[in-house]
């Protein structure tokens, strides 16, 4: 029997093993941490409704995004600087969440280059991550380079415009390790900033005046399907689709931007009522167990995807850490499946999950 039958004990565990500064940058949230709270206390308030005497002998995990099947709708949101975790970071991670047929996200502030990413993780299915550059030419470069690797969909985040008030890196003074690198970024004319490696340095290179126009210029301009990431509202997500997105991601990026917004999942149920499945909706948010996994996709998100989850793993046990995280989340969306009569993903319907207050109510 493993030490480790949960994403909670390999949080624990990492959080003995990381230096304060960078422990103090994985968990910690913006503001008053609100927001990040809420990621994972909403789930508990989201009920789940079984359904019994149904047959559950055999659980399908198999979904479609973009019309291609995926094994199992779980996959690593992008998180920058992998490689601060353990040294098997963004290759590592990928490969695991790989070896499972889920989908890796890959930063654009990532400690690996997409080019060795690509040899690296060559079997596993990856999208890119692209935080809109101030500076002309440095995001084309890094859409074009994506596309050459084979990287299959291109997410932009669109919630960082500036960065988040975020308290606990201001404090600890945050940086990245001189022994490591912004890989992408070697060869890309920046401001140079970066190379200070405080956080706000790095998101000084931003661009702040990014807005749908700039989507729909890159929607035409690039093969890959573009997903929006860090949309909160049915307004936004109609923009989106309006503007040629082929897929959205839900997401307040775990707590880090605007303290105060709702969690993922309480915002995703307005946004799939806004676009229906024109569109492939996701999410991310406060995911740590297969219950979470499972409350997300009945509320109508096509995948869902995990940031400190892997983290975690990724800390305790480099790859394979991350592996046994995906080990077990899988074994919980698979016995809660049948504990609530789906054999399949499509048999999970709005219908199975119901607010608490909903209980509470006619009270
Ligand atoms: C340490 C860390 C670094 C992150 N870096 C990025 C990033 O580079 N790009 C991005 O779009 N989101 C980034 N995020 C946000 C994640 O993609 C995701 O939205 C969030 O982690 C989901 O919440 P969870 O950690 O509760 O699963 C980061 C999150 C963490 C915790
Ligand atoms: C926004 C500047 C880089 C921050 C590092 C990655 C990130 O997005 C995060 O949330 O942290």
């Amino acid at each position: 029997m493993s030490e480790y039958n949960s994403v909670a004990d390999y949080e624990a565990k990492a959080k003995t093993l990381l230096e304060s500064s960078v422990k103090g940058f994985y968990q910690s949230g913006a503001g008053d941490e609100q927001t990040l709270y809420l990621n994972k206390q909403a789930f508990q308030r989201l009920r789940i409704r079984p359904r019994v005497l149904r047959d559950v002998s055999k659980i399908s995990l198999k979904n479609s995004i973009f019309s291609k099947q995926v094994d199992l709708p779980l996959g690593i949101a992008p998180s920058g600087m992998q490689k601060v975790a353990h040294d098997d970071g963004e290759s590592g991670n990928a490969r695991a969440v790989g070896s499972f047929g889920g989908i890796y996200i890959m930063s654009t502030v990532a400690t690996t280059s997409i080019e060795e990413l690509a040899q690296n993780a060559p079997n596993t299915r990856k999208w890119f991550q692209l935080y809109p550059y101030a500076t002309k030419g440095i995001s084309e470069s890094l859409i074009k380079r994506a596309e050459n690797a084979g990287f299959e969909a291109l997410v932009i985040t669109v919630d960082v415009p500036v960065l988040g008030l975020r308290r606990t890196d201001a404090k600890n003074k945050f940086v990245l390790p001189k022994t490591l690198q912004l890989a992408n970024l070697v060869k890309e004319k920046t401001n140079g900033l970066e190379i200070m490696d405080g956080l706000s340095n790095i998101a000084s290179n931003f661009n702040a005046g990014f807005n749908w126009e700039d989507v729909r210029r890159i929607v035409r301009s690039t093969k890959l399907p573009v997903i929006i990431k860090g949309i909160l509202t049915a307004e936004d997500a109609f923009l989106a689709k309006a503007n040629g997105c082929r897929g959205i991601i839900v997401s307040n990026h775990g707590g880090r931007q605007l303290d105060g917004v709702p969690a993922a999942i309480e915002a995703l149920p307005e946004i799939v009522e806004a676009v229906g499945h024109s569109i492939e909706v996701m999410m991310d948010g406060g995911v740590s167990q297969g219950t979470d996994v499972f409350r997300a996709l009945a509320l109508g998100a096509k995948m869902v995807f995990v940031g400190r989850a892997s983290l975690w793993g990724l800390t305790v046990n480099g790859q394979k850490g991350v592996e046994d995280v995906f080990r077990i989340i899988k074994n919980e969306l698979e016995v809660t499946m049948a504990l609530a009569g789906c054999a399949s993903i499509g048999d999970i319907r709005p219908s199975m999950v119901k607010w608490d207050s909903g209980y509470y109510s006619k009270l």
